[in-house]
């Protein structure tokens, strides 16, 4: 097949030279023009994945339109803030038989729209059932060390999830596939916030009970909110859902636990951003979670502690000590 890759940060390059693997010829957007050189001439891309050497299916090109002309699938690996931005350039230029496959785990900030909602507002052209959520517990150094992985492609026509299943799983890559495009959409982004949480407990020294804790109510809050929105409560308890939270929550190469984690320690936001040149999606997508809490009525109270701990200035200890200090209350209310 004909694969256009939109995004050539970690997981845009790793999916890339998995689909190469796979014998698909790819196409890999970067967005600058000198990135894009430098991937086609040094086969590797050291700003992201040192040492991994792109393979000769794989272009990299600076051109939206060169990079998704004629192509089957074309998959989205840019940041979710980009999205609309992308998406909006990208009309006019995909065929209509063409499935597009988001990989990107975060939410519109001011709008609280995910990415397949945006896909339909940008892409009009496109039918909705065009459109395929991958997610997973999936750090991309990880799947391109070879180790097992797997992770779900969902749509609203599980058919097109099939196809996208059949087209990249390979070796240690091996894809399920659902009809929930909402919840598994939902858990990517999602967790995200709650591990900027973990990240924080860790931060702070405190032990596995309260990492336990955080990761247990953190599912509670996804899972609620999910519902709240369209989705369904079993997908969170996949791959999406608990797979992905619990990866997010302990795994080292967790940007987003790392930014809670420094965070925690009591160093300041910026400063743990300009040390950073990748993406943390949590802390834009904690404004779209604590947006869509209050339009759906659906308490959250750890993403209200991340989103204050963010942009209100709270202290972490004095936030934790907060969510212990709420009035008490069955577990399954
Ligand atoms: N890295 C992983 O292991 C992994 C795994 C699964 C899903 N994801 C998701 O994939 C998406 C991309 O993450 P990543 O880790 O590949 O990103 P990254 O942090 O490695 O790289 C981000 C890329 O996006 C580019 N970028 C930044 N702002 C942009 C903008 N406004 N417009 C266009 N491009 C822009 C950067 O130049 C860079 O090439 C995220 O939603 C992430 O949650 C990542
Ligand atoms: O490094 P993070 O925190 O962006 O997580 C990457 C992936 O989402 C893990 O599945």
């Amino acid at each position: 097949m004909r694969i256009a890759i939109v995004g050539a940060g970690s997981w845009g390059t790793a999916l890339s030279i998995i689909a190469a693997h796979k014998g698909h010829t790819v196409r890999l957007w970067a967005r600058r023009a000198e990135l894009a050189e430098r991937l086609n001439l040094e086969r590797e891309n050291g700003d992201y994945l040192p040492q991994q050497k792109l393979p000769e299916e794989v272009q990299a090109t600076a051109s939206l339109a060169e990079a998704t002309r004629g192509a089957e699938i074309v998959l989205y690996a840019s940041p979710s803030h980009a999205a609309r931005e992308i998406l909006r350039a990208l009309h006019g230029h995909l065929a209509r038989e063409a499935l597009f496959v988001s990989a990107a785990k975060g939410i519109e900030a001011e709008t609280g729209k995910r990415i397949s909602e945006i896909f339909a507002e940008e892409l009009s052209e496109m039918a909705v059932e065009r459109f395929v959520a991958l997610s997973g517990p999936s750090f991309a150094r990880e799947v391109l060390a070879g180790y097992p992985t797997a992770i779900v492609a969902a749509s609203r026509a599980i058919e097109n999830a099939r196809l996208v299943q059949t087209a990249l799983s390979h070796a240690n890559l091996r894809l399920y596939a659902n009809d929930d495009l909402i919840g598994t959409e939902m858990g990517g982004a999602v967790k995200n916030v709650i591990a900027l949480a973990a990240g924080m407990v860790v931060g702070l020294g405190l032990g596995t009970n309260s990492l336990a804790a955080l990761i247990t109510r953190g599912l509670a809050e996804m899972t609620r909110l999910t519902v709240a929105v369209g989705g369904r409560a079993e997908t969170m308890l996949g791959l999406a859902g608990v797979g992905d939270l619990v990866l997010t929550c302990t795994g080292e190469l967790s940007r987003n636990r790392y930014v809670g984690r420094e965070l925690g320690r009591g160093r300041k936001l910026e400063d743990v951003m300009c040390g950073m040149h990748e993406v943390a999606e949590g802390i834009r997508t904690a404004r779209a979670v604590r947006l869509l809490a209050e339009r759906y009525a659906v308490r959250m109270p750890i993403t209200e502690a991340v989103h204050a701990v963010i942009y209100e200035g709270k202290n972490v200890r004095a936030a934790v000590d907060d969510l212990m200090a709420r009035p008490l209350r069955d577990e399954f209310d």
